[in-house]
């Protein structure tokens, strides 16, 4: 199992290189490497996607641990060296059901048996015992002396989301995000309501072994209270009763509040999420035009409607930055936005990008976004509504993205007042009129939501 896991480490180490070429997901290399391995026990399975997702998770944190026991700086040592220790650091401070001495051992084992030199199967050991010995007493930076260095190592954060955070929310708020960014996610699921009724899936889950409760926020929503099998075998699942979603995603989407037979443009509908979840909405009367520029998404979005069975969504595979493939004179009454963004919001959920991004990230994804509303802006009928969502906490993104498009976009304003078709948005509309939920203080997935009405 560790050897699988420091396997998949490597990979997405080497493919993921901040400013270069996006690579492939860290969940899409578990979800590979179980689908080879078909044989893995459930626990199996479970370890494995906790050894990988917490090393990941807590790099910073191990880094600084293991820069400790080192003569060679952490970014100087072999990687595969670096990925063992992490791992083997990881099983010491986070997992006490593993003996440090067992660690050890194993972290020694499999560099032998990746056929280190032995130099460096002697470097592994030595720095694994001093790490087994060091740690249970070894300081962390002084939040008084080095505030963004605390901040960083010991939440385990790059250094330049720690300072952007003290400097914009103040030590208390970002020290609250940055540990919330550690948490694990409620899972959480959505019930399609086309087929079934949130009460009567929880009854139906029940049978099935899966207990439930209703979700916090969301009238469509459930929350799984353990799990101790593989959901995607379930009955249940196949049968398309429900997917999983965060409930601050639940929510978002329906601020939209598409009505039967509403003409709808999604941009950026990727594995379909929120598409299957208006498709819900329309209740098989309307259409949904589903665009996305990532054919491995739209082929992901096809399985899923077709699980979920829902009927009239078309879906077309373009880059939407460029004039859009539809009559110039059709316009849709509801247009959302899905936007491609940094994920900063999401931390909890998808711990490794903390490591894949980089301050000139936003300003990226501001263009983009801008340029996605820009020729989607077009297509909207007046008095039509249009939802910019993002899945980020960060002001360049969001309330920038919208100023600037208000601004460029007179015949657009800001929707005033209370969501009729949605209650339980109101909680989360800020003074300023954005939706806005936060992982420290709602234990929800950080999004933003902008809902635009275009004037008559
Ligand atoms: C936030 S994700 C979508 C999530 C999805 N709507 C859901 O709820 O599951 C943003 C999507 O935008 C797509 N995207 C990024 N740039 C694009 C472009 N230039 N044209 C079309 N789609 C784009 C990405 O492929 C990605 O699927």
């Amino acid at each position: 199992m560790r050897g699988l896991a420091v396997e998949i480490i490597s990979i997405w180490q080497k493919t993921n290189v901040p400013g270069g070429a996006p690579g492939p997901f860290l969940d899409a290399l578990i979800e590979q490497t179980l689908s080879d391995h078909p044989r893995l026990s459930h626990p199996d399975r479970a370890l494995l996607r906790e050894l990988v997702t917490g090393v990941l998770r807590w790099r910073g944190r191990l880094d600084y641990a293991i820069g400790q026991v080192s003569h060679q700086p952490v970014n100087k040592l072999h990687p595969l060296v670096l990925n063992l220790l992490r791992l083997t650091t990881y099983q010491l401070l986070f997992l006490d059901r593993i003996p440090a001495s067992a660690a050890v051992n194993e972290s020694v084992k499999l560099a032998k048996i990746h056929r280190l030199p032995p130099a460096l199967i002697g470097f592994v050991n030595a720095a694994a015992r001093k790490l087994a010995t060091a740690l249970p007493d070894l300081p962390l930076p002084d939040p008084e002396i080095e505030p963004v260095t605390a901040l960083a190592v010991a939440t385990s954060h790059p250094e330049w989301l720690a300072a952007r955070w003290l400097e914009r929310l103040g030590p208390e708020a970002a020290w609250k995000r940055a540990q919330a960014n550690n948490l694990h996610p409620p899972l959480s699921i959505r019930v399609n309501t086309a087929l079934i009724s949130p009460a009567t899936l929880q009854v139906v889950l029940q049978t099935e072994g899966i207990a439930t409760e209703s979700g916090r926020f969301s009238p469509v929503g459930l929350t799984i209270c353990s799990l101790k099998q593989s959901p995607f075998n379930l009955p249940s699942y196949q049968r398309g009763l429900w997917l999983f979603q965060d409930e601050a995603a639940q929510l978002a989407t329906l601020l939209l509040q598409p009505q039967p037979g509403h003409g709808i443009l999604e941009i950026g509908a990727g594995r379909g999420g929120k598409t299957t979840h208006l498709a819900q909405l329309l209740r098989g009367k309307g259409r949904i035009l589903a665009v996305d520029h990532s054919l491995e998404r739209m082929a992901a979005l096809n399985r899923s409607r077709q699980r979920l069975g829902l009927t009239g969504v078309d879906l077309l595979l373009t880059d939407a930055t460029l004039s859009l493939p539809i009559q110039p004179e059709h316009r849709f009454d509801r247009i959302l936005i899905d936007a491609p963004c940094s994920g900063l919001g999401v931390l909890r959920r998808h711990p490794e990008l903390r490591w894949r991004r980089q301050p000139g990230d936003l300003d990226r994804f501001a263009r983009l976004q801008a340029a996605l509303l820009r020729q989607a802006a077009p297509y909207m009928r007046p008095g039509g509504l249009l939802l910019y969502i993002t899945c980020t906490t960060e002001p360049e993104e969001n309330e920038s993205v919208m100023a600037a498009f208000l601004r460029s976009h007179p015949d657009f304003a800001l929707h005033p007042g209370p969501v009729s078709d949605a209650p339980e948005i109101t909680p989360f509309i800020d003074a300023d009129g954005y939706f806005r939920t936060l992982p420290e203080r709602h234990d929800l997935d950080g999004f933003f939501a902008a809902l635009l009405a275009k004037e008559r």
